[in-house]
């Protein structure tokens, strides 16, 4: 892959995790692993300054601000901060301190690096009136009313302080969801089958961003504050301002510290390596930032982050266990995963003890992994976490193997749920239960990707309640919750045992559960035909080729009467796809299924959608767009360019007449434009070409 190549990959790949990391709350890798992938592109960046995207997320602030809430303009901008892993970057940071200040004495206070989101709350006359989200650093989100949920930030502050008379001031601030409420949050979510959150951080950030304040309540926020900002000069160094919030009855952790040099800091450091766990919070490292406020000014800011601050994060901590067995987890798709079951040295079947948490057992991926790291039944292996996600395997500790009897893992040749043949197809890493209608982890998976809100939508269902259906044999497959009904369905409870703390607990369905389970499956039968369609679940039929599918072949008759030929006129159907949906048809079983949902009432025919025609002024004209517009959604964007005449394709080639060019533009569709010579527009040169 040569510069340009990887630059394009790490821009689109870290956007995407930003993406899914602030608006969605979920982290699809560790944080370790998106800085160093972040720290690469800077370098290559640095590098080759003009291969730098427009998009590159290296010189802006991670977030967004959403279309649920008021957007709100920061007056001071909200920035990021610099982090660093290792302490020779701690010593750079200093000496940079040291000769932007020319040789003043200065001071460093250390605080914690809570693991939460940005807030900021703004008070007016000392009353608190604004709370809002970091949002993309000059804009968030207005979330008032769930800020107002938090008991520990004052909405008003003492009259008789000296910044209660002030017009206006800003308090800055961590909003976390200690490590008890985020258990009983996700307890509370399995109970009523809904999905979990994978740490602290992301619960925290997914509970400020919900519509329902009251919800917000019951989730048991809380905030750490450390920053004041205000237009007049009322603190001098940051050690006074913290002093004077705490006393004003603000939050302040009282875990902060003045360092007078780096070595000070460095003992900070040291000394909350392990302590940070016993805390009731999550956090990921220290925060180190330069005392006086006047010093502040003179270093100044970067676009993204000051430069008067650097955040030390944690590596993530690695701790040795015994492997005591290999167990097989069978997935929705029929996917094999092998999992590590861990002990630690004393072999007292507690676990390992990894980052403040648990830790019993380990991911091992796939019969590949398992050889790569040379693994034995008995081995002493090295196991680690990073910022709460799942604890992975890294090595094997060879110097031990000697010390124990270790003994080869045999993969299993049949699926420990039912008994198949596993299958592996060449090139793929996983092994396959290939028993798909008969498989209970595979069918209770069909359902769950059924109700999903790119299908039928039945959001009153999840993981859990689905699994006690299927295990009170109420529900065998998706045709069968069409037949649910309030008593079958009142009463049914289940009790399970935690893995790790041993807790019972139980599920049951009362009245209103029932009701809205009930109320949603009848809800799903207005679901639109092509919903539907990628409900029912044909491989490789997507939600966007359902959509497709639907709008082309207008009913699930002239899909399943469609030859391979016939589909392959269709836009964006290809080879694979065709073949799988005739595939699909050939089977009786899937006919009858069909039928079956017919028969419930669902919809299996589009709704026409009735297409004006405003002119022609782009008869002949084909189009493509990439980002996002002012004046249109995707959809809207596509009808005005049909409405005109025009038609949209599905990719740049050289054929393409025009590439509407967006706000934060898809630099792939870009750069093929810009080799294939198409001519781009605006969103405003497109409006003027409908005049
Ligand atoms: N895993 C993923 O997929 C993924 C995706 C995007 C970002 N991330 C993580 O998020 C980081 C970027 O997030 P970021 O821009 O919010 O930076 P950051 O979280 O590393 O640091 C800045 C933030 O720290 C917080 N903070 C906590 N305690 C503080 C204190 N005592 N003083 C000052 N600030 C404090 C503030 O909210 C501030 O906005 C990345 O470095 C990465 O680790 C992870
Ligand atoms: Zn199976």
């Amino acid at each position: 892959m040569n510069p340009a190549e990887r630059i394009a990959e790490l821009t689109e790949k870290l956007n995407y995790y930003n993406q899914r990391y602030y608006v969605d709350s979920v982290s699809e890798i560790s944080d370790q692993n998106f800085d160093l992938m972040l720290k690469e592109l800077e370098n290559l960046e640095t590098q080759y300054p003009d291969l730098k995207l427009l998009e590159s997320p290296t010189h802006r602030v991670g977030g967004t601000v959403t279309k649920n809430f008021a957007s709100v303009e920061h007056r001071y901008p909200m920035l990021s901060l610099a982090n660093t892993y290792n302490e020779q970057e701690l010593i750079d940071f200093d000496e940079r301190v040291r000769k932007g200040l020319n040789g003043e004495a200065y001071e460093y206070i250390c605080e914690l690096k809570f693991d939460g989101i940005s807030l900021s709350m703004t008070y007016e006359n000392g009353i608190f009136v604004r709370g809002v989200t970091r949002g993309d650093g000059v804009r968030g989100d207005d979330i008032t009313n769930n800020v107002k949920t938090i008991k520990t930030i004052p909405l008003k502050v003492n009259p008789k302080s000296q910044i209660a008379n002030l017009l206006s001031f800003e308090i800055r601030g961590e909003g976390f969801l200690p490590y008890s409420s985020f258990e009983k949050m996700n307890a509370d979510a399995e109970a009523a089958g809904e999905e979990s959150y994978a740490n602290a951080r992301n619960a925290a950030s997914g509970s400020f961003k919900l519509q329902d304040s009251a919800e917000v309540a019951r989730r048991g926020l809380d905030a750490y504050v450390y920053q004041f900002l205000s237009d007049e000069e009322i603190f001098s160094t940051h050690e006074e301002s913290l002093i004077a919030l705490k006393n004003l009855g603000f939050n302040v952790s009282p875990t902060w510290q003045k360092c007078s040099d780096i070595q000070d800091v460095m003992a900070y450091i040291k000394l909350w390596d392990e302590k940070r766990f016993s805390l009731p919070l999550a956090t990921d490292g220290i925060v180190i930032k330069l005392n006086s406020i006047a010093q502040r000014a003179e270093l100044g800011y970067t676009a993204k982050s000051p430069r008067w601050a650097i955040a030390y994060k944690y590596k993530a901590e690695s701790k040795p266990a015994i492997l005591k067995a290999v167990t097989y987890q069978v997935g929705r798709t029929g996917a094999i995963t092998p999992v590590a079951e861990l002990d630690n040295e004393k072999r007292n079947n507690k676990g390992i003890h990894l980052s403040g948490t648990t830790v019993k057992r380990a991911s091992l991926h796939n019969a590949n992994e398992i050889e790569r790291l040379g693994l034995r039944i008995g081995d002493t292996v090295f196991v680690e976490k990073g910022g709460e996600i799942i604890p992975k395997v890294t090595a094997v500790d060879l110097s031990k193997r000697d010390m124990f009897n270790t003994q080869e893992i045999v993969y299993p040749t049949n699926c420990p749920e039912c008994g198949a043949e596993l299958t592996r197809k060449e090139g793929e890493a996983n092994h396959y239960c290939p028993n798909e209608k008969g498989c209970p982890p595979q069918i209770r998976g069909k359902i769950e990707h059924f109700i999903h809100r790119k299908a039928m939508n039945i959001d009153s269902l999840g993981e859990g309640k689905i699994e006690l259906l299927y295990d009170k044999g109420l529900v065998r497959d998706v045709t069968d919750l069409y037949d649910l009904t309030y008593e079958k369905l009142f009463g049914l409870e289940k009790i399970t045992e935690d893995e790790v703390t041993g807790k019972i607990r139980k599920i049951g369905f009362k009245e209103k559960t029932v009701q809205n389970i009930l109320e949603g499956i009848e809800k799903s039968k207005q679901v639109p035909f092509k919903q539907v369609l990628f409900g029912i679940g044909i491989r490789y039929v997507g939600a966007t080729v359902a959509e497709k599918l639907a709008s082309f072949f207008k009913n699930i008759d002239n899909i399943k009467n469609a030859d391979y030929e016939t589909l392959r006129t269709a836009p964006e159907i290809g080879d694979k796809i065709a073949q799988s949906i005739v595939e699909y048809f050939q089977n009786d079983d899937n006919q009858i299924f069909i039928e079956k949902l017919r028969l419930a009432g669902l919809q299996f025919a589009a709704q026409d959608e009735i297409k004006e025609i405003e002119s022609d002024q782009l008869t002949g004209k084909t189009f493509l767009y990439t980002g996002t517009f002012e004046n249109f959604e995707r959809e809207a964007l596509e009808q005005k360019i049909e409405a005109n005449g025009g038609k949209v394709v599905s990719g740049v080639s050289g054929k393409l007449d025009f590439l509407i060019v967006g706000e934060k533009p898809g630099s792939s569709k870009i750069e093929k434009a810009k080799k294939l010579n198409v001519t781009m527009i605006s969103e405003e040169e497109f409006m003027a070409m409908l005049n």
